[in-house]
């Protein structure tokens, strides 16, 4: 039978061997049946050994998506540096089952598959006292946190603590997208209560079992956080992410501490990239678009923002950019004369030339506005159906469609439904993945146009400039730099996005040109960095971020290790390597 080469007997000391030795020698000497070692035995029987091949073998012999989930953050709680290997090297098989869709499905049973802390849960019984919390976090050096406070995750509604999911999810983008070290990053959850009866009834659910606190509770609790967070870490850069709308703390908070609300801003600046290209794509100009939005919270408006600054730079006054946009909500077209008294971030989208009339269903308001654009940020799957897509067909050459919601079973459409019922014609992003689709023999490509593009080079830039605050130049900087990532094979293929495979270059891409703006509105307190050239700069950008395959012990074990006939299983000793953690 196989065994471990002794990795003394290479000159490695027994406890620089690494979990994944140990667990093909148990199984080894567990006396596996040779049928249920088929995956290692090719491996055994390999000279050269790679733990990162084992663990690969390992995740693909995980049948559903939610234990693949579950195994990769053992893999992250076990070590870190192995599992940030395997994330960049495989990013884009990996990111979806570390993030969305799958992540989506780990929040919703985040209490029955719990399996260790991965961040900090912060109760409101705990006011007060935030700081002092804070302090006993043991990592002395935190630069980024995600915070949630679970009432509007993804498009699953208010998931409580269990969002806990989604600043683990985002902070594991933000240290492979951008380099963050992982101990550098704070995963925040505030539990505030829920409103989900079937958490506050499930004995499992580990958060407060009680309603929300109202707004003006939350307001003081988040007061009394941002303060205690840049007590204990000056200038920590905040991400406020899945808080329901309206969530007026981006307001109270943007000129005061570095903080950005993904939701609103990075949505924003990553669907914004996505819209210059798919304009260059279609050809209609800037002056003719017509963009028709389902859903109209903090995404969607979050949305048509930053898409009136662009129309503005473009050459729309004000009033023209902003006429280019119909919102449609739960009752309908937002209009001025609906009857109803319309949420403050809605107004300025709301419309005043419908002559009386209202628009109860999306159909009605295609028919009547002809749109060029159909942006979905409603959470509703299906909405964009087979006669909605036909339609935006048969009003433009390349309709624009972008199904936005999230997890994928929440999207307003999928790839191949939007395929079939545009014969192949639209231009396409989504915001969960979807896979490529034969439309005519001919291989279509979907672009997936997530936040995850944009966040971690927003928050690695602020972070190595170390701004004040972080503007909305800074923000709509940040989409330019991402529109201009694209590559010509990339455009030609449909692709309004760049490949996830070079996502670490246009983090720094995007990091750059985030400093250089916080350059440029005198918010950077690094000034050393202002006499870099964009090379230097890029350089040393690349040179601060944490890269998994130039630490520790793993390297070397990746390099020389191997398994021959005859030698004896290593010692096996569970060592935290995100122990710092
Ligand atoms: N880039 C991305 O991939 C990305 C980024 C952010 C948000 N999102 C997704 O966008 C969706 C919305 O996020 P949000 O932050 O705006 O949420 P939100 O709760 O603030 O807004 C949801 C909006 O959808 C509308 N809506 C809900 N049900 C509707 C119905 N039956 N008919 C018409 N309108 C309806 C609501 O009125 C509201 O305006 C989520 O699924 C989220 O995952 C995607
Ligand atoms: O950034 C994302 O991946 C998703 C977004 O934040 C969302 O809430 O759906
Ligand atoms: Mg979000």
């Amino acid at each position: 039978m196989a065994t471990i080469v002794n990795p003394s007997s290479r000159g490695y000391t027994q406890k620089r061997h690494t979990t994944d030795i140990w667990i093909l020698h148990i199984q080894l000497q567990q006396g596996e049946p040779e049928e249920h070692m088929g995956l290692f035995l090719p491996m055994l029987k390999a000279m050269s050994f790679k733990p990162k091949d084992v663990r690969l073998k390992q995740l693909e012999s995980k049948t559903s998506p939610i234990e693949k989930y579950i195994y990769l953050s053992n893999l992250r709680n076990s070590n870190v540096h192995l599992f940030y290997r395997l994330v960049l090297e495989n990013f884009t098989t990996l990111t979806p089952l570390i993030y969305t869709p799958v992540v989506g499905e780990a929040c919703l049973k985040w209490s029955d598959i719990y399996q260790q802390p991965e961040g900090l849960y912060l109760s409101y019984k705990d006011r007060g006292s935030l700081r002092d919390i804070l302090r006993n976090w043991p990592q002395p050096n935190v630069a980024m946190t995600v915070v949630t406070d679970g009432s509007r995750i993804l498009g699953l509604g208010d998931l409580g603590v269990n969002g806990m999911g989604i600043p683990v999810g985002k902070l594991a983008l933000y240290t492979g997208c951008a380099g963050i070290r992982p101990e550098a990053t704070l995963p925040l959850t505030l539990d505030l209560g829920t409103n989900n009866e079937t958490l506050l009834n499930d004995p499992l659910y580990m958060g407060s079992r009680m309603k929300r606190v109202s707004e003006d509770e939350e307001r003081m609790f988040l007061d009394e956080l941002m303060v205690a967070l840049n007590e204990t870490w000056p200038g920590i850069v905040v991400q406020f992410e899945d808080f329901k709308s309206p969530f007026p703390a981006l307001e109270r908070y943007q000129y005061k501490y570095s903080c950005f609300n993904d939701d609103v801003q990075g949505t924003g600046a990553v669907i914004l990239a996505g819209i210059i290209t798919a304009l260059k794509m279609s050809g209609i100009p800037v002056k003719d678009q017509r963009a028709v939005f389902m859903g109209a919270g903090s995404a969607g408006t979050g949305v048509a923002q930053q898409i009136v600054q662009y129309f503005m730079k473009e050459g729309l006054t004000e009033d023209e950019a902003r006429r280019c946009f119909w919102f449609v909500d739960t009752k309908g077209l937002i209009t001025n004369d609906r009857g109803d008294k319309l949420a403050q971030h809605k107004l300025y989208f709301s419309r005043d030339d419908n002559s009386g009339q209202q628009f109860k269903s999306l159909t009605e308001v295609v028919d009547y506005v002809k749109p060029t654009i159909l942006m979905g940020l409603s959470t509703i799957r299906g909405i964009f159906d087979e006669p909605i897509l036909k339609k935006m067909t048969s009003l433009n050459r390349h309709p624009i469609i972008f199904p936005l919601s999230n997890p994928s079973s929440k999207a307003e459409c999928t790839f191949e439904e939007a395929m079939k019922f545009t014969d192949g014609r639209a231009i396409f992003a989504s915001g969960s993945p979807f896979p490529t689709h034969v439309h005519n023999g001919k291989v279509m490509y979907p672009s997936q146009g997530n936040n995850m593009y944009v966040f971690p080079g927003i928050g690695l830039g602020s972070i190595l400039c170390k701004t004040k605050h972080i503007s909305q130049e800074m923000i709509y900087t940040s989409a330019v730099a991402l529109s201009k990532t694209v590559i010509p094979s990339e455009f030609a293929n449909g692709m309004l996005y760049p490949s996830l495979d070079r996502i670490r270059p246009v983090s720094v891409i995007v990091a750059r040109e985030v400093i250089r703006q916080a350059q440029r509105e005198g918010l950077d307190r690094e000034p050393s960095l202002r006499d870099m050239n964009d090379e230097t700069l890029d350089q040393w950008i690349n040179e601060q971020m944490y890269n998994p395959h130039k630490e520790g012990r793993f390297n070397e074990l990746e390099r020389e290790s191997t398994i021959t006939d005859d030698a004896e299983a290593p010692f096996y000793e569970k060592e935290r390597l995100s122990a710092k953690l």
